[in-house]
């Protein structure tokens, strides 16, 4: 077990490099399965999802050397194509070994993905996109299993514009025969990403960041060396940090555009924000005002960012409400920031947070990933100490997080017991 113990109270100052995008690297690793010859990517952070992901790929035969934020995979000598409950349980996102396993052989087995406890999450969009693409699909004692003998490009409709089910489709139809075209899909930066990715391996691929993703088939491809984008969800994190804080702390290697719903957020409660073409200033300016939130899929208000931004509406003059519209379990950490002194009232999908003047450290745990996220921001705002528990989960999906707000004037300590 790890925990944190934070002494808060000081404010955060100084500059920060955003890692690249965990959720832009995993679907990428898992699309290098897609040929047999190397693939080189850059940026690519060092977490424990992404770890989690290259031991999959190493599981099925990849080869995969990591220096420094380069990876180089080779999945050449692939020699399996069933992933157990052991892997799978671990990161939802292990998933996404489907699209890329049954676009290049034809048939894959896993067991039912892992990754936070934020709903029940399932995976039947993903399937009946691969159905529409001509696969059978089985599902029994708590395995998928899926085959085609031929992919064939279809037309599909969401209904919900799923991320992952997007890009499983998009990584499933790059070799099918025939045109794929997805509508209602996922607009997200890391879908985006990913068909830049494709494209470079010698997809076809046009429209991701639109809701009608267009997938020529072809019947080849190759290498490819790509650069992850920036992780909007990190820059948000430090940019709460800042303002819970009352800091000022500039993030540097992000494009803005892919969190304005965040800037347009922090802008409203009247925190100090200056944007630049790849960074961006914020700066505590008194007591943040209450702002109401609803979390959408992007271009809405992402709700991985619903956590953090709820730390810090606890500390806000006025009351807040925030309506989580994506996930139906995602208010874990209410009931640790109330330890805290926070008040927050929870009806159905709705919070309502009426703002305290100053949270009280207390031993509160981590639940999920952006949960973990939110206690550390309210630990570093609070009056003396807090014990956050259960770091691994934020270990997932942050690089070292305590080293980057240690480096910021923050006191924060990584324990092991
Ligand atoms: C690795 C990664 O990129 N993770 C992100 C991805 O997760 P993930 O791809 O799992 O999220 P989805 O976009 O698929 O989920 C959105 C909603 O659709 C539902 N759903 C999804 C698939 C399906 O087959 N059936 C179904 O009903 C889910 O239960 C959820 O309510 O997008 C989420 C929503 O922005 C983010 O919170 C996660 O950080
Ligand atoms: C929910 C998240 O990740 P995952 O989809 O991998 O569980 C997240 O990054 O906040």
């Amino acid at each position: 077990m790890t925990r944190f113990m934070i002494v808060g109270g000081n404010p955060l100052r100084g500059t920060l490099r955003v890692s690249g995008s965990k959720n832009a690297t995993l679907p990428i690793l898992a699309a290098s399965l897609l040929h047999g010859a190397p693939n080189i990517i850059h940026e690519v952070p060092v977490l424990q999802d992404v770890a989690t992901m290259c031991h999959v790929l190493e599981y099925l035969g990849a080869r995969v050397h990591r220096e420094g934020y380069t990876i180089r995979i080779d999945a050449t000598n692939i020699q399996c194509l069933e992933v157990g409950e052991n892997l799978m349980r671990r990161m939802r996102a292990s998933n996404l070994v489907l699209g890329a396993l049954l676009g290049r052989f034809g048939r894959v087995r896993i067991s039912y993905p892992g990754g936070c406890n934020i709903g029940s999450r399932p995976m039947n969009l993903h399937l009946k996109g691969l159905k529409a693409l001509g696969a059978c699909i089985e599902e029994k004692f708590g395995y998928i299993n899926v085959e085609a003998s031929q992919l064939t490009g279809a037309e599909i409709h969401l209904d919900l514009p799923s991320v992952g089910a997007t890009e499983n489709i998009m990584m499933a139809a790059v070799l099918a025969k025939g045109t794929t075209i997805i509508r209602n899909a996922a607009r997200e930066p890391e879908i985006v990403d990913l068909q830049n990715f494709l494209n470079r391996m010698g997809a076809r691929i046009k429209g991701a960041g639109t809701d009608v993703i267009r997938i020529e088939g072809v019947k080849h491809l190759d290498s490819a060396e790509h650069t992850v984008i920036p992780d909007r969800i990190e820059a948000g994190t430090h940019l709460v940090a800042a303002a819970i804080t009352g800091g000022d702390v500039t993030i540097t290697n992000v494009i803005p555009e892919h969190f304005e719903p965040v800037l347009a957020k922090l802008r409203e409660m009247e925190v100090g924000v200056e944007v630049g073409d790849d960074q961006v200033r914020v700066y505590a300016r008194g007591r943040p005002r209450a702002v109401d939130i609803k979390t959408l899929p992007y271009p809405g208000f992402p709700t991985d960012m619903q956590p953090q931004m709820m730390a810090l509406l606890a500390l806000a003059e006025g009351t807040s409400v925030i309506t989580e519209t994506i996930f139906e379990n995602r208010y874990k950490h209410v009931s640790e920031l109330r330890r805290m002194g926070a008040e927050i009232k929870v009806e159905g999908q709705t919070a309502i947070v009426r703002g305290v003047e100053r949270f009280t450290g207390a031993p509160v745990e981590a639940t999920d990933l952006r949960a973990g996220a939110a206690l550390v921001l309210a630990g570093l705002a609070a009056e003396n100490g807090t014990i956050v528990e259960g770091v691994e989960h934020i270990d997932r999906g942050y690089e070292r997080l305590e080293q980057k707000y240690d480096a910021l004037g923050a006191r924060i300590m990584r324990v092991h017991n």
